[in-house]
């Protein structure tokens, strides 16, 4: 008879299942909608679409709002034919519609998200079968089995992959989705989470308000949001020439702006979405508490990233209108440069929710191989905003040395 083996050490079991490293994103991808709708054509589309072109001061208004959102175009999975065969959506305050946009979104989000996901998983260059953990988010469905269960064939996940779904997170989503991937990453040694992010306005389309505290929020909402998808791969310890990070996510804190709660609200409703966007004090709110969170961020990590120097940094930012990254660089006093990923995606895809920060980190995945961000800083920051209003910031380091898993979190900063 050999000797029972030693009783196992907890602690030491748990810490064997941790990753070495930090998580960090090893390939990102994205979709869209085929139907492309410019934004100087818009006001012509929507306010015929919705037999409304009776309301000529309010389509003159909404023309105006419209150039001051800062998107010149934007992608919908809602066309005119669409529109033409649910009349039903016209009215999303008296005419209950929810079930139809549910079945829409129900059909469309899967697909769109799994398009994004195929990009990511071809990126990575490993079996889609090798994927451990999936957390999908969106605002545009409320099912149960959801996107995350559909996922699994459409892509061929294994059934044991490991799903977490997120709904209603508003435009925050994104961010979260990654806080949460990287956490689980880190968590358990050799994850390989996929995260996707999927968004469609089909719940938020209605026509204008003739008149009424509705109005103005009607016309923002037409005119800013668009439809999409983003998916990251999310993983720690990248395998030395198998794998290539991009960014390792080095830090992400979540936190409510005080007195802030009604200042972005959603909910379902029986016509899709309702709720409101206090579109005054969102660029104030977040211009008065985005340095504050920058240095609860930074100031633990011993970078020398801080209060003055914010310009070295590569930047993130949730572009949820024009007005807030203007105020945005106003408050930070940022080069102009420092915010444009940011502001191509708005211009060329509008507001897509959460969906919108992982098109601006594959935007400046892109600008900084191509050499287009100056000073090619080693340390970032994702921010997002949402319902709350809550505040997503995530410290991020730029891989440097491609193909080998990047380089150490506690390098220090790069000064551009
Ligand atoms: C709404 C804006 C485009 C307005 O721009 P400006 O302030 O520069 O322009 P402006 O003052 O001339 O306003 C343009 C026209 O709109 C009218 N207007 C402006 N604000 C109004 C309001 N609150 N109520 C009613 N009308 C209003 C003006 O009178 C004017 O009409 P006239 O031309 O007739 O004189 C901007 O403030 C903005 O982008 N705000 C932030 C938007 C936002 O909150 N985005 C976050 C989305 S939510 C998100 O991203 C997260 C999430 O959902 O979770």
């Amino acid at each position: 008879m050999g000797s029972a083996p030693a009783p196992a050490n907890v602690r030491e079991i748990c810490r064997a299942r941790r990753a070495d490293g930090p998580a960090a994103v090893l390939a990102i991808g994205t979709a869209n909608p085929a139907n492309c709708v410019l934004q100087e054509d818009f006001p012509d589309f929507y306010f015929r679409a919705t037999n409304s072109e009776h309301l000529v001061g309010l389509k003159e208004k909404f023309k105006r709002i419209c150039q001051k959102l800062g998107v010149q175009k934007r992608y919908l999975h809602h066309t005119e034919e669409l529109l033409r065969a649910h009349p039903e959506f016209l009215d999303h305050v008296d005419t209950p519609s929810l079930d139809e946009r549910l079945d829409i979104a129900k059909a469309a989000v899967p697909e769109l998200a799994a398009e994004a996901c195929r990009k990511a998983i071809a990126e990575w260059g490993r079996p889609a079968a090798d994927i451990t953990h999936l957390v999908v988010t969106t605002n545009s469905g409320a099912h149960i089995p959801g996107v995350d269960f559909q996922l699994v064939p459409l892509l061929g996940l294994r059934p044991t992959v490991r799903r977490t779904m997120l709904y209603l997170n508003g435009c925050f989503a994104g961010a979260a989705a990654l806080r949460v991937a990287k956490d689980l990453a880190e968590n358990n040694r050799g994850a390989r989470v996929l995260v996707v992010c999927a968004e469609l306005t089909v719940l938020l389309f209605t026509r204008p308000a003739a008149e009424g505290a509705l109005q103005f929020q009607t016309l923002i909402n037409q005119g800013l949001f668009g439809d999409g998808a983003g998916a990251v791969i999310v993983g720690a310890d990248p395998a030395v020439s198998a794998e290539r990070a991009l960014f390792e996510i080095v830090s992400a804190a979540q936190t409510i702006i005080p007195d802030s709660e009604g200042v972005i609200t959603m909910h379902l409703t029986k016509g899709g979405y309702g709720g409101n966007i206090s579109t005054r004090q969102v660029p104030e709110l977040i211009g008065g508490n985005v340095e504050r969170c920058l240095v609860d961020a930074f100031e633990p990590l011993g970078v020398g990233v801080g209060a003055g120097c914010w310009n070295h940094l590569f930047w993130d930012v949730h572009p949820g209108s024009s007005a807030i990254l203007d105020k945005i660089d106003d408050v930070l006093q940022l080069k102009p440069e420092k915010l444009a990923a940011s502001r191509r995606v708005l211009s060329e895809y509008g507001n897509m929710f959460g969906v919108t920060v992982i098109f601006v980190l594959d935007e400046l995945r892109r600008r900084i191989e191509k050499g287009e961000e100056e000073g090619a800083p080693e340390w970032g920051v994702m921010l997002a905003f949402g319902p709350g209003l809550t505040v997503e910031t995530m410290v991020l380091h730029r891989c440097v040395e491609q193909g080998t898993g990047g380089g150490a979190a506690a390098e220090k900063l790069a000064v551009a």
